[in-house]
């Protein structure tokens, strides 16, 4: 099931918080980075913050440069991203500036809060989940049904906490103030709980005027069956080394990515990799592994392709491979067709191994694209 991008968007103190206890918003940002965070604004499909952000900030939430929404408009888009929130109560502010400013407004909600929310007189599309809030069937919604690619979620903690916390933040542009709150009664940007072990992935770095902004990754697989955002980003990596296999006509091009439980990356391989004709990917990646490498029975394995279980070229297929490196979950963008041998079916062999296997057939195009003189 696709989501949209997930982009954490926050300010901080150099204590970790949002803001301090005034009744007035604390600026963290400088002036040149409310600037930034208007062009990121202006970028995205929807701008999302939880029901105690509106309570505390009463936020407008807009792209304030005329010139960035002429931006907009020109390319067809929606002078405005739509503005969305999440209450588990409904208990919303019907005169909060939110509602009365820009452009369309979503409420997700319980079934319990949509009836306070519809009977408050909130100015928006109210959209009930059920007797609880999920974050993933609200993602789904957001890109099935609102058609939204990238999501900005500007706060407050304890939405933030709850992304990441789950695996759906694909980014985190967090900006670093000078100054400190130490008011142990103020919101925190992350509340405690089970974050990735490991470290993330700093993507960027840079000063604007006297803060910093830094870009992370999360980069740890998720469990079980469900995707986390790291697992997408890490099957994309395995798409883009499928890339760059030599050429061939008589076998696949496949990239694989071995992945430890905490996101550090053990190794990666492609199809026919270093002058080797008939190697596969999956097969070349765990060969740079030592077998006994203890983080093998937590890791995951991406691969462009799914794992094979036919070989006329070696004598141990690449589910095979998996298996005997102890390896329990693997995730997959594309089912082995026809082409090289019938039925071949990696998923259900690993599957009746034990192995948790997810497919996500959003990667599919990506996967079959250097193999497009392969297929029927
Ligand atoms: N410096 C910065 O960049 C930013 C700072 N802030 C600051 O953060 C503070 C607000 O943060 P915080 O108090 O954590 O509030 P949040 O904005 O995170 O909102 C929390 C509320 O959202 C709703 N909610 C959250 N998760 C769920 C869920 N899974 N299901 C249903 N409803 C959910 C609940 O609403 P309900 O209670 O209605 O059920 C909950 O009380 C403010 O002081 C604000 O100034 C905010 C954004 C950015
Ligand atoms: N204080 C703070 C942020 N706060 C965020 O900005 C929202 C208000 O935006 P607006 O309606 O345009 O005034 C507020 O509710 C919260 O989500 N953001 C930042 O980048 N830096 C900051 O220092």
């Amino acid at each position: 099931m696709p989501y949209p991008h997930v982009l954490l968007s926050a300010a901080v103190s150099l204590d970790g918080y949002l803001d301090d206890t005034g009744p007035d918003r604390l600026l963290l940002s400088s002036p040149a980075d409310f600037d930034r965070v208007d062009e990121v604004r202006a970028s995205v499909d929807a701008i999302l913050v939880g029901a105690g952000t509106i309570r505390a900030d009463n936020p407008r939430l807009l792209v304030n440069s005329p010139e960035r929404r002429a931006a907009r408009v020109a390319a067809g888009r929606p002078e405005y991203p739509l503005k969305v929130t999440v209450t588990a109560t409904g208990d919303l502010d019907p005169d909060a500036k939110f509602w009365h400013t820009g452009g369309e407004k979503t409420v997700y909600t319980t079934d319990e809060g949509a009836r306070r929310a519809r009977a408050l007189g909130i100015a928006a599309d109210v959209v009930p989940l059920g007797a609880g809030l999920g974050w993933r069937p609200l993602l789904a919604h957001l890109y099935d049904v609102r058609g939204v690619r990238r999501l900005m979620v500007e706060g407050g903690g304890t939405v933030h906490t709850q992304l990441l916390q789950q695996g759906l933040a694909d980014e985190l542009q967090l900006v670093l103030a000078p100054l400190f709150v130490g008011d142990p009664k103020a919101p925190r940007l992350f509340g405690p709980g089970g974050y990735q072990a490991g470290r993330l992935r700093l993507l960027d770095t840079r000063r604007i005027e006297d803060v910093v902004l830094m870009r992370y990754e999360p980069t740890a697989p998720g469990t079980g069956g469900s995707a986390a955002a790291a697992d997408r980003h890490w099957l994309r990596l395995a798409c883009e080394l499928a890339a760059h296999c030599p050429p061939s006509r008589t076998a696949f091009s496949v990239g694989a990515v071995v992945v430890a439980a905490d996101g550090t990356e053990l190794a990666r391989g492609h199809s026919r990799e270093a002058g080797d004709p008939v190697v596969h990917a999956e097969e070349a990646a765990l060969a740079k592994i030592p077998p006994a490498d203890p983080r093998l029975a937590t890791a995951t394995v991406y691969t462009s392709l799914e794992p094979c279980t036919h070989r006329a070229s070696r004598p141990h297929p690449c589910a095979e491979l998996i298996l005997r490196a102890g390896v329990r979950r693997v995730v997959t963008a594309w089912r082995e067709p026809d082409t090289f041998v019938t039925a071949a079916d990696g998923t259900g062999t690993l599957r009746e191994a034990g192995v948790e296997v997810l497919v996500l057939g959003e990667y599919e195009a990506q996967a079959k694209a250097p193999n497009g003189h392969l297929l029927g």
